[in-house]
């Protein structure tokens, strides 16, 4: 165990799957099947899901029932269920159908606050103040998201320093917690870029495709210079398979929130090439493994991973479902 560090003895884990997990759906899913999730990823255990997002129904037309989602799950207590707002205009009509908590999402990559947003950083923070004004005025908590915090679609790797600036900005005006987003799944728990990606950064650069990233630990260290640890969290999506290692390093270094979505479902719509988060069940499959509680039951988190994957027709994303279901199905059959 010496090996592992200083590891927390338990993870709050924030499902994102009904909100990060099918804002990329192309055909909408009905709002009795998202409120049905739900209800099923809270029956698991996790202490937050978020349940979707106040944004404009042109740029995320799946998203366009967060009234009817939220006013659905009115009488749901037993798990926080945030939701996103992008400007006051969404923070307002969360508020109006029962949101008691709110996510304001900046990112640190001018490129990408563009595409998501419409607006540049900068503009984005003013724009962001306003909402955390009219939240502390109601004691409605607000969470910070950053995203492209190693890597963006469009500026390849972002310095760990443009992270930290936007970190404490966020912190600054009064979020309660900060997510760190890895949006295109692009980090490694590196120090350093190896070799052999700098090459194929090149060879990538020369074909104009630039999609490389950095690399977690230094972006942990210098946000840990400006927030204190326990205020943030890590969302890391599985592009490349390193999710989970990533997670590891990130425990290692005292972070004790992680974001993840059932089944891997996910992506974002204005990061063309990221994939589904890391899925949750290998989250808690992992941390299970270390020792480390989560007060989430596997068995019936898998349940609605079944069910959400059943209704999209399509396998799971999750390693840990795949491998338990196989193994169920065949003692099924014995
Ligand atoms: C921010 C805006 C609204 C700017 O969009 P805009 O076009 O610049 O805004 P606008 O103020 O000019 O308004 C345009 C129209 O949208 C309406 N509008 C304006 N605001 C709202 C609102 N809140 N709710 C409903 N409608 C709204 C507004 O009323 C108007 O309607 P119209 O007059 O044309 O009929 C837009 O860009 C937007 O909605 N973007 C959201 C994009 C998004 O949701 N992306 C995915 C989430 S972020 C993410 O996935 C990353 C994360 C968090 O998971 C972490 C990670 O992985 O990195």
């Amino acid at each position: 165990m010496q090996l592992l560090g200083s590891i927390p003895g338990s993870v709050k884990i924030v499902e994102v799957g009904p909100r990060d997990g099918l804002q990329n759906e192309k055909d909408i899913v009905p709002t009795t099947i998202k409120v049905e999730l739900i209800k099923m990823l809270v029956a698991s255990g996790l202490p937050v899901v978020e349940a979707t997002s106040f944004v404009s129904p042109k740029w995320v037309p799946q998203l366009a029932d967060a009234k009817d989602v939220l006013e659905a799950l009115q009488n749901v207590d037993s798990a926080r269920l945030p939701v996103l707002t992008p400007n006051l205009k969404g923070f307002e009509a969360a508020i109006a159908a029962g949101a008691k908590e709110v996510a304001i999402f900046a990112s640190a990559s001018e490129s990408f606050s563009k595409a998501n947003i419409n607006c540049s950083i900068e503009d984005s923070l003013a724009r962001y103040r306003d909402v955390v004004l009219a939240a502390q005025k109601l004691s409605v908590p607000v969470r910070g998201y950053i995203s492209c915090v190693v890597g963006c679609p469009v500026e390849g790797a972002i310095p760990p320093s443009q992270v930290a600036h936007v970190a404490k900005e966020l912190y600054a005006m009064g979020c309660s917690e900060i997510s760190l987003g890895d949006t295109i799944g692009v980090g490694t728990p590196g120090v350093i870029l190896p070799h052999a990606i700098l090459l194929a950064e090149l060879i990538l650069y020369c074909l104009m495709i630039p999609v490389f990233g950095g690399s977690v630990i230094p972006m942990l260290e210098a946000v840990t210079d400006v927030v204190p640890v326990e205020k943030l969290a890590v969302h890391f999506h599985d592009t490349y398979g390193q999710a989970l290692s990533n997670i590891l390093a990130s425990l290692q270094m005292g972070i004790s929130i992680v974001d993840s979505s059932v089944s891997g479902l996910g992506g974002c719509p204005y990061a063309k090439g990221a994939s589904g988060n890391v899925a949750t069940e290998d989250v808690v499959y992992m941390l299970n493994g270390l020792g480390v509680s989560t007060g989430v039951d596997l068995v019936k988190l898998m349940l609605a991973g079944d069910f959400i994957c059943k209704f999209l027709g399509r396998q799971s994303g999750s390693k840990t479902a795949t491998a338990l279901g196989k193994i169920t199905a065949h003692a099924s059959k014995l």
